[in-house]
């Protein structure tokens, strides 16, 4: 699973950032090379989605700095940015009167002037995005007249429309079936294997530790743990982070049966 890792293609070093009267995060250093798909896992509201949109620029740190490809993020134009940074967020697109081919090109928009219309290799980028999400035969349908799952690898594939070197995906599998949250794990580490960073926040641990470089494992606003997650994932962290009795199975290392909860009762109390 492990690939060529190359220079860091993001780098968050000790951002700190308030959402309302409350600071959120407090000093995250996190980095994600070319080659590598690293996971942000941690409980609900410890701040995985506030270190994904400080990384995109939709929100400004009140202190540390994020760095793409070595340049400060603050000093790349928003149109570059895109072009680097492609993003999707946990709300999929609703955007009415669009289709998903039209949904997904709108990725394209950072590659084109203002005024300039699509061209022959923004309409094969899109085609391609569209196969590798499984939604050629939607390419057609109305995007408001989709499933959440369906919408949500709408986009995913408008994120890969940008062809960015760094692909944030904020729980890009939590509507999706069994079927295509594989199918877009096994996307993302073959993008990785192209050459992309590709940091992914989700909550299956499971999926995580099979189809992940790494995982940072964020709690209460700071980053307790990174690195290789069979490592990372030990009994005492899974207990003190996610407050449940359970174990990383090494052997055999295979989706579903990598974390055992313990048979007498896997939730800890509060
Ligand atoms: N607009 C807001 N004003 C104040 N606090 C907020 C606001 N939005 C979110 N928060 C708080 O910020 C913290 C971090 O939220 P964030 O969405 O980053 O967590 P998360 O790890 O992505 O959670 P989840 O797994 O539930 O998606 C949470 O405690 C949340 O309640």
């Amino acid at each position: 699973m492990t690939t060529t890792v190359g220079t860091v293609a993001l780098r968050l070093a000790g951002v700190r950032a308030r959402l309302g009267s409350r600071e959120v995060l407090h000093g995250i250093d996190l980095a994600a090379s070319p080659g590598q798909v690293l996971a942000l896992v941690g409980p609900n509201g410890s701040g995985k989605t506030t270190i994904l949109r400080c990384a995109y620029r939709a929100l400004a740190p009140t202190a540390g700095g994020v760095l793409v490809l070595g340049r400060d993020a603050e000093s790349i134009g928003r149109r570059e940015l895109a072009r680097l940074v492609g993003t999707s967020t946990q709300e999929p697109p609703t955007s009415g009167g669009l289709t998903v081919r039209e949904s997904v090109g709108l990725g394209r928009s950072p590659h084109r002037g203002w005024l300039d219309r699509p061209g022959e290799h923004d309409d094969d980028v899109v085609g391609r995005c569209l196969r590798q999400v499984g939604l050629s035969d939607f390419a057609h349908r109305d995007v408001q007249a989709l499933s959440g799952g369906e919408r949500q690898r709408v986009s995913i594939a408008r994120a890969l429309a940008q062809e960015p070197k760094v692909l944030l995906l904020d729980e890009p599998i939590n509507h999706l079936d069994l079927r295509h949250q594989l199918t877009i794990m096994a996307l993302l580490r073959d993008l990785a294997a192209g050459g992309m960073a590709v940091v992914v926040t989700m909550h299956d641990l499971r999926l995580a530790v099979e189809y992940c470089d790494a995982l940072a494992v964020i709690s209460d606003g700071t980053v307790v743990g990174t690195g290789d997650p069979v490592r990372v994932l030990d009994d005492r962290l899974l207990a003190e982070v996610f407050g449940i009795r359970a174990h990383v199975r090494t052997t055999p290392r295979r989706t579903l049966d990598v974390l055992g909860l313990v048979d007498d009762g896997s939730l800890i109390d509060e």
